[in-house]
């Protein structure tokens, strides 16, 4: 298949960002693919790669047991870029020095470029993304410095004759300026890549694949009104028509209006069978006295599987029905712990939430994707752009925005107070520079107001506006002051139990979208 095309390996170290390297790749013409870091040197070699880039990762390279590349891969002849880690680990191989410094650096970061070189042509400093507690302290012999910030003495460095380079910081994040010009530097101007590759359609190989999967067989597919399930069912319906039957669960963890608007859109657009289970029952008894996330998203995880099982009966032939479609994303496996080493920050209820006796083979069209691909696809399937660029809004719903014990009066306060802020977002014309809003409940925080000259004991809500492209990086949203006057005077007078409202102004990393 690639036989025509230069091939970059890059190798992933237990990175959260890692499929976003080879995606970035992949957009500067050049393909690209993910090998753990296990792999042999010789597996590696085996594949021809035209270059190699070392993902970061959550280990020190100095540490007892920290995963390493075997040495030969640096003496092959082959040009390797290193990013975080991957940079660490070039520098450390190579001769020169890593060490805990005590100047941790997360999210944005200004750099300032002392020279050039090929790897930063034509820049002269930059706003990047960073998240790194370890620092090069001195670059390897031969390799030159090109870069630095306060808290990483050498941030870039480069030794064309070697045709070897790396950076501190993430460039694969959208949220790093000259992020794609630094991987195109290197891909071209170090390692000589030609860029001719063309993602072929991403639709056409997903039905195919599915066609060839299936068969005959009934299929069913988990259906949340958003946009990375619709697009599965999209492509799957596509695949294999009427086979296909959708189910929405209705598990009482919604927003205000959410369900109508699935029953209706959803149907009148694909004219798809859709079963709605209105579960909300046995959600709640699940969730009775839970209060770790991950004790919630687990619990979550397996109603939804316990729910489409008994629709899968409900509705099944003498054949049964085996396959279970779901909207999985890339960053919902990699959060999961999905990818190679990578920590688990949270379990997806779609993935790392799965309960383990579950007997469905799952049908995942777009788990290697990120959400604008996603949405690439749904404007090729000819879905509305309306639902093509809904907010996303995650399976356990308002469950994890309750932050304590989730209850259905608990769930009524932030219904209403979601409801609130998301019509003014609205009203405001705002809804496409903001990318994902979640509205959070504080349910065990109580804090003193005065209301009518009456002390109130209330409860804060969060407002959590952020702008992202893929999920895996966030900033934190800069609404206009009178919008969020608004949507404080709103909030606190109309819904009785919150006195307070507050707004996150955290990017990711450190903080997640979700706060739990
Ligand atoms: N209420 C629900 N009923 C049935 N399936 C669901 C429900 N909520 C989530 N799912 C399944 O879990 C998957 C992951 O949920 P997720 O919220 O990440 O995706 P989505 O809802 O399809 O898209 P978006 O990210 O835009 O909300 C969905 O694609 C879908 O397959
Ligand atoms: O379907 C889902 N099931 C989940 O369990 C889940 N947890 C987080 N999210 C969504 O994923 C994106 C990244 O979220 P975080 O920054 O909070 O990890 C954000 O868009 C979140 O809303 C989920 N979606
Ligand atoms: N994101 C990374 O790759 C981090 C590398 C290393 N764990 C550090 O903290 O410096
Ligand atoms: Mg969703």
């Amino acid at each position: 298949m690639l036989a025509d095309h230069d091939l970059v390996v890059v190798i992933d170290f237990g990175a959260q960002y890692a499929q976003l390297i080879a995606r970035r790749v992949r957009e500067a013409g050049v393909y690209s693919e993910i090998m753990p870091h296990s792999a042999s040197a010789e597996r590696i070699l085996e594949r021809k790669p035209a270059a190699i880039i070392l993902s970061g990762g959550p280990q020190s390279v100095y540490a007892e047991n920290s995963p390493h590349i075997h040495p030969a891969i640096f003496d092959a002849g082959v040009p390797v870029m290193g990013i975080c880690y991957g940079f660490q680990e070039m520098a450390a191989a190579m001769g020169g020095v890593v060490a805990k410094t005590g100047l941790s650096e997360f999210g944005r970061t200004p750099v300032e470029v002392d020279e050039a070189g090929a790897l930063l042509e034509g820049c002269t400093g930059a706003t990047v993304w960073m998240s790194h507690g370890d620092s090069v302290t001195s670059a390897p012999e031969g390799f030159t410095p090109l870069a630095h910030t306060a808290g990483a003495a050498v941030a870039a460095y480069e030794n064309t004759t070697k045709r070897m380079a790396g950076v501190q910081w993430h460039p694969e994040v959208l949220h790093s300026d000259i992020g794609q010009q630094v991987i195109e530097n290197f891909l071209v101007k170090i390692a000589g890549c030609s860029q001719d590759w063309q993602a072929s359609s991403i639709v056409d190989e997903a039905v195919a694949a599915v066609k060839k999967k299936v068969g005959s067989k009934k299929v069913l597919c988990a259906l949340s009104g958003g946009v990375d399930s619709m697009v599965a069912a999209a492509i799957v319906q596509k695949a294999i028509g009427d086979q296909l039957t959708c189910v929405y669960v209705d598990h009482g963890l919604q927003r205000k209006g959410e369900s109508d608007q699935v029953e209706k859109d959803f149907v009148e657009i694909t004219g798809a069978k859709l079963v709605v289970k209105d579960v909300s029952d046995r959600f709640l008894a699940k969730l009775a006295g839970v209060i770790d996330p991950e004790a919630k998203r687990k619990a979550i995880g397996n109603e939804f599987i316990r729910v489409f099982e008994d629709t899968a009966r409900e509705i099944a032939d003498a054949d049964g029905i085996d396959f279970l479609v779901q909207g999985t994303l890339y960053p919902d496996v990699v959060e999961s712990g999905g990818g190679e080493g990578a920590a688990n920050i949270k379990s997806h209820h779609n993935v790392g939430g799965l309960p383990e006796d579950m007997q469905f083979q799952l049908i995942e069209p777009l788990r290697t994707l990120f959400k604008d691909e996603v949405r690439a696809a749904g404007m090729q399937l000819g879905l509305p752009e309306k639902l093509v660029y809904r907010h996303p809004f995650p399976g356990p719903g308002l469950g994890i925005r309750i932050i304590g014990e989730v209850t259905r009066e608990r769930l009524d306060i932030l219904r209403e107070a979601d409801f609130i802020a998301r019509e003014e977002l609205t009203k405001a014309g705002l809804d496409r520079s903001i990318w994902q809003f979640p509205v959070v409940l504080l349910a065990d925080v109580r804090s003193v107001g005065v209301q009518g000259d009456g002390r109130t004991y209330g409860h804060p809500i969060v407002l959590r506006p952020v702008t992202s492209e893929d999920a895996m990086t966030a900033d934190w949203g800069r609404l206009p002051y009178e919008v969020l006057e608004k949507m404080s005077t709103r909030i606190t007078n109309e819904v009785r139990e919150v006195n307070r409202v507050v707004v996150d102004i955290t990017s990711k990393p450190p903080a997640t979208i979700e706060w739990e």
